[in-house]
């Protein structure tokens, strides 16, 4: 019989986080078929304010031509079960079936949503609920494993810690589309530059000290230093979780940087798992971290996947405007300014081109906005694990460990213009604020401006 939640089953979840489109939610109760496994619940833009993308409930017509070649995402009845087998048919052949969990759908009432948007409020960051609320139109959620826990029966019991990592964009873009005027693009990491408007829009209350060229590097000594920056100002991209519970970063969005009270309260979350004196853990933990993202390699692929972005944005808004038939407004823009531009051959190529250019930069897209969540917990002997495992060389301790990526999602076709959008806004500031320091006298070694490859 199929399972249909309903209001009396609402009290057995509980808030494990948000993001700007889904509230995410942690099995308590004792039905087998649910233990171990999270529900994430899409939300819905409240009151026209933004906080993630007010979505279709379908596909347009348009990304349906898009996908065409993933027949299950264009044939899917609704966006829902269109995001979930675009998890399952694109994104998981690119990043590999190990890593991924595309998760299954479970029916569930108005009455339970209604009750869950109820119990999770109180849990809620102030700010997402103001921007967003449970989506009741919805008859149907997603059942996942949590991967902040190893799954149940695999191994014996005992503590599991887990990192979620949201690496965003770790290359430099070289695309030619690029305008001269933003050639700054070359050099400084979208992050950083975009760290720099967050700032001055007071979304963040400091600048974060982590390069996601440092993590993507494949380098052991600048993977640890990122994972030490992200411990340090985790804000969005870095949290920890003990067998399931938060214990550093910010539940639901950001985190303050990481003050002295915090740091204490993590050596002692750590005893019994990290094997070293008090005021040593953190920093073995971190090793643990950097030397995982290392030795899985797992970042190579996710760097391959987010790279399907060739053109950058500045080349790609035209391949948009082909595909839903409008005049570019971008090159309305350029003409009217006289400027002399090779966009124009954007528009000569044959549709198919468009499509491909489209449809890798939403791979790309999604591929920069997803989070990693790796779990350990200490080996106890060989036997019988099926888990890859780490050596903590400073405690002499092997671990179990498993890595997944979450927050796969499609990102809609008419967000394009929204990114070209951003794009403007991030560039304009950024170069506005540069030129202001270099107007002052100051070098561009200032901390805005980092410059690292
Ligand atoms: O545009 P960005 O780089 O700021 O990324 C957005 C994220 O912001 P942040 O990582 O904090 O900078 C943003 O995250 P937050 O809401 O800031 O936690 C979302 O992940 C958003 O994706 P979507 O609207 O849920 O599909 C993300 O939008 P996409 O650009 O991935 O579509
Ligand atoms: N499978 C999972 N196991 C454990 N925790 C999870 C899982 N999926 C999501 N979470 C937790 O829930 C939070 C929100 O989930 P998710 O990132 O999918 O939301 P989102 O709204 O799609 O995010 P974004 O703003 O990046 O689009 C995550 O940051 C993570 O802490
Ligand atoms: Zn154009």
């Amino acid at each position: 019989m199929e399972v249909k939640l309903d209001e009396k089953d609402a009290a057995d979840w509980t808030y494990r986080g948000e993001g700007a489109c889904n509230i995410v939610l942690a099995y308590s109760g004792s039905s087998p078929i649910f233990i171990g496994k999270v529900m994430r619940i899409q939300k819905v833009a409240r009151n026209g304010k933004s906080g993630g993308v007010q979505r279709n409930l379908e596909l347009s017509e348009k990304e349906k031509l898009l996908w065409r070649d993933a027949e299950e995402v264009v044939s899917s009845p609704n966006r829902e079960i269109a995001d979930q087998l675009y998890v399952k048919h694109v994104m998981t052949p690119l990043l590999g079936a190990k890593y991924v969990d595309s998760g299954m759908r479970v029916l569930v009432t108005r009455n339970f949503l209604e009750a869950v948007e109820k119990n999770v409020m109180s849990w809620r960051p102030a700010w997402r609920v103001d921007a967003s609320k449970v989506d009741l139109k919805r008859d149907s959620v997603v059942i996942m494993s949590d991967h902040s826990v190893f799954p149940h029966g695999v191994l014996k019991g005992g503590a599991c810690i887990s990192v979620e990592i949201k690496p965003k964009c770790g290359f430099l873009p070289v695309s030619k589309f690029i305008a001269e005027g933003n050639s700054v693009k070359r050099s400084t990491t979208r992050f950083r530059m975009h760290q720099a408007l967050k700032l001055q829009q007071q979304v963040i209350s400091e600048l974060s000290k982590y390069n996601p060229l440092d993590l993507f590097s494949a380098s052991k000594e600048r993977i640890l230093k990122a994972i030490k920056d992200l411990y340090t100002t985790p804000q969005n991209n870095f949290r920890v979780f003990l067998n399931g519970s938060l214990v550093l970063g910010g539940l639901g969005g950001g985190a303050k940087k990481t003050d002295a009270a915090t740091e204490e309260a993590f050596e002692d979350v750590l005893e019994g798992i990290i094997r070293s004196e008090k005021d040593l853990r953190t920093s073995s933990f971190i090793e643990l971290v950097a030397e995982t993202v290392y030795s899985s390699g797992v970042l190579n692929q996710l760097l391959e996947v987010q790279k399907l972005d060739t053109l950058d944005i500045e080349g790609a808004i035209h391949a948009y405007y082909n595909l839903v038939c409008q005049p570019c407004v971008v090159c309305k823009e350029f003409d009217a300014a006289r400027v002399t531009h090779e966009y124009a051959f954007l528009h000569s190529i044959p549709m198919d081109e468009s499509l491909k250019i489209l449809k890798n930069f939403l791979i790309a897209a999604t591929a920069k906005d997803c989070s990693l969540m790796i779990t350990f917990r200490p080996r106890e002997d060989d036997l019988g694990s099926v888990q890859s495992s780490v050596y903590l060389q400073s405690t002499d301790q092997n671990f179990d460990y498993k890595v997944n990526f979450i927050d796969l999602d499609l990102k809609p076709l008419r967000k394009m213009v929204d990114y070209y959008e951003l794009d403007k806004r991030v560039l304009s500031y950024y170069t506005s604020a540069v030129k202001m320091e270099h107007g002052k006298g100051n070098t561009p070694s200032m901390e805005i401006y980092e410059v690292r490859r």
